[in-house]
C-alpha cells in the first residue's frame, strides 16, 4: 500500500503532465516547488507516477487521480509477483498505442520488459568496473560491455564519491553497445553531432584515452553547456563543442575519421524508463523525425575521410526511423558500404539492441565505411 501522502503528490504532478508536461519534467518541477520532500519521498512519488502511465491504459479513468494510481501500483504488484497474471493479449493490446504494430514486430517479451521497472546502468572508466563493484557493491556486471555495470544498491548515486571523482558516468548499457560499435582509437578525429549532454561523446573520449580530437556539436547550447560539465567531472579533454542546427552549413570543414549521428527520435526504446511518451508520441511524429534522420546523414555525409565510418543510432525500434532510413543512405550513397559492427561480435551492418534482451533501454545502430 502507498502512504496517502505519496498519492497525493503523484496526483498533484499528474495534474501538470496533462497541461501537458511530459512527466520527467513535471516530477522535476515539482520537486524543485517542494525541496523539503527527502530522497525516499521522492523515489516513492516518481515510482507512482511511473507506475500509473505504466498500466495507463488499464486505469478506470473515472476514479480519483489518487485511486488510479493506486489501481496502477496494484496491477503492477500482482504482475511483478507473477507475470504470466496479464494475459499476453492483454499486454498486446493496451501496453503500447495501437499505432506501433504498423511499425515493428511486437514480440510478447518485449512487453513483459516494458511493463518492468527498468534497470539502471552505469559505465565505470575503462578498466575500473571490478574496483567501482567493489566500492558501491550490488553491482552486477554483464559479458555485453566490458565497463557496465548493473546498480541493483538504494544509494543516491549522484550523491556518492565516485560520481563526484568521475569514476563512472550513469549511462544506459544499450548507449554503452553505440559506442563500442562507433570503435574509435585514440588520436583518431571523430564528430559526435548530436552531442546532446554528451553521454556517448564521453565514452568516445574514454574509448580514445582522452587522445585526438572529438567534435561535438548539437543544436541545442544549454546541452553543451552540461556536456562541459560532464567532461570536467571526468577529465576528458579532447573535445571542443560548436552549435550545430543540423542544416546543410557545417560547424567545421574538417574531414573526420568517424562521424556519430544519435539522432533525434521518437524514443520507443525507452518507453520502460519514460512511460508518459507512450501516450504523447505519435505516428505523425515518427514520419516527421524521419525526414530529420535522413538529412543529418544526408548533410554529414560528406565529411568523412576515404575509409571513415558513419554511425547512425536511435533510441527507437520503429520501421519508418530504423531500416528505412538506413536503406534510404545506403541506396543514395554508392560511394559508402554498409560495414560489419565486428566489435559488437558481428557481422552485421546494422542492429536493434531489444529491451527484453539486455534488460536496457532499446536502440538501433547502422554503420557505413566511405569507400577509397
Ligand atoms: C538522442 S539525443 C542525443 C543524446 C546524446 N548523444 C547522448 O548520448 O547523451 C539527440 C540530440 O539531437 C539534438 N538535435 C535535435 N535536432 C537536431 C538537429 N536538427 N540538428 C542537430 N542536433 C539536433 C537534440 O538537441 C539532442 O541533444
Amino acid at each position: 500500500m502507498l502512504e496517502q501522502a505519496t498519492l497525493n503528490h503523484a496526483a498533484r504532478v499528474l495534474a501538470a503532465t496533462a497541461e501537458p508536461l511530459p512527466a520527467d519534467i513535471a516530477l522535476r518541477q515539482y520537486f524543485v516547488a517542494h525541496p523539503y520532500l527527502g530522497g525516499r519521498e521522492r523515489r516513492a512519488i516518481s515510482r507512482a507516477l511511473f507506475t500509473y502511465f505504466r498500466w495507463f491504459q488499464w486505469l478506470d479513468q473515472r476514479a480519483s487521480p489518487q485511486k488510479r494510481v493506486e489501481q496502477a501500483v496494484a496491477l503492477h504488484e500482482k504482475f511483478t509477483a507473477d507475470p504470466k497474471s496479464v494475459k499476453p493479449e492483454a499486454l498486446a493490446a493496451r501496453a503500447v498505442p495501437a499505432w506501433l504494430s504498423e511499425e515493428m514486430d511486437l514480440p510478447p517479451d518485449f512487453f513483459l520488459e516494458l511493463q518492468r521497472e527498468p534497470a539502471l546502468w552505469l559505465r565505470a572508466r575503462p578498466g575500473t568496473a571490478g574496483h567501482l563493484a567493489a566500492q558501491l557493491r550490488d553491482c552486477v556486471p554483464t559479458p555485453r560491455a566490458p565497463d557496465a555495470l548493473h546498480y541493483c544498491g538504494q544509494q543516491d548515486l549522484f550523491r556518492t564519491a565516485q560520481f563526484h571523482e568521475g569514476a563512472f558516468e550513469i549511462q544506459d548499457l544499450a548507449s554503452q553497445l553505440v559506442g563500442l560499435a562507433a570503435a574509435p582509437n585514440p588520436g583518431e578525429t571523430w564528430w559526435d553531432a548530436c552531442a546532446g549532454e554528451g553521454g556517448k561523446m564521453l565514452h568516445l573520449a574514454d574509448l580514445m584515452a582522452n587522445k585526438g580530437l572529438i567534435w561535438a556539436t548539437d543544436r541545442s547550447v544549454r546541452r553543451l553547456e552540461n556536456l562541459k560539465r560532464r567532461a570536467a567531472r571526468a577529465k576528458i579533454f579532447n573535445f571542443r563543442t560548436a552549435p550545430w542546427d543540423g542544416s546543410a552549413k557545417l560547424p567545421t570543414k574538417t574531414k573526420f575519421n568517424g562521424i556519430l549521428i544519435d539522432a533525434p527520435c521518437s524514443g520507443v526504446g525507452t518507453w520502460q524508463r519514460n512511460p508518459h511518451a507512450r501516450w504523447t508520441t505519435s505516428l505523425h511524429d515518427v514520419r516527421e523525425l524521419a525526414v530529420t534522420q535522413r538529412a543529418l546523414l544526408e548533410h554529414v555525409a560528406g565529411s568523412l575521410k576515404a575509409r571513415g565510418r558513419l554511425i547512425y543510432s536511435v533510441c527507437t525500434l520503429t520501421r519508418t526511423e530504423t531500416t528505412a532510413v538506413a536503406d534510404a543512405f545506403t541506396a543514395a550513397h554508392p560511394e559508402f558500404e554498409p560495414a560489419p559492427l565486428s566489435s559488437l561480435g558481428t557481422d552485421r551492418s546494422s542492429l536493434f539492441l531489444w529491451p527484453h534482451e539486455l534488460h536496457a533501454n532499446g536502440m538501433f545502430v547502422a554503420a557505413w565505411q566511405k569507400k577509397s
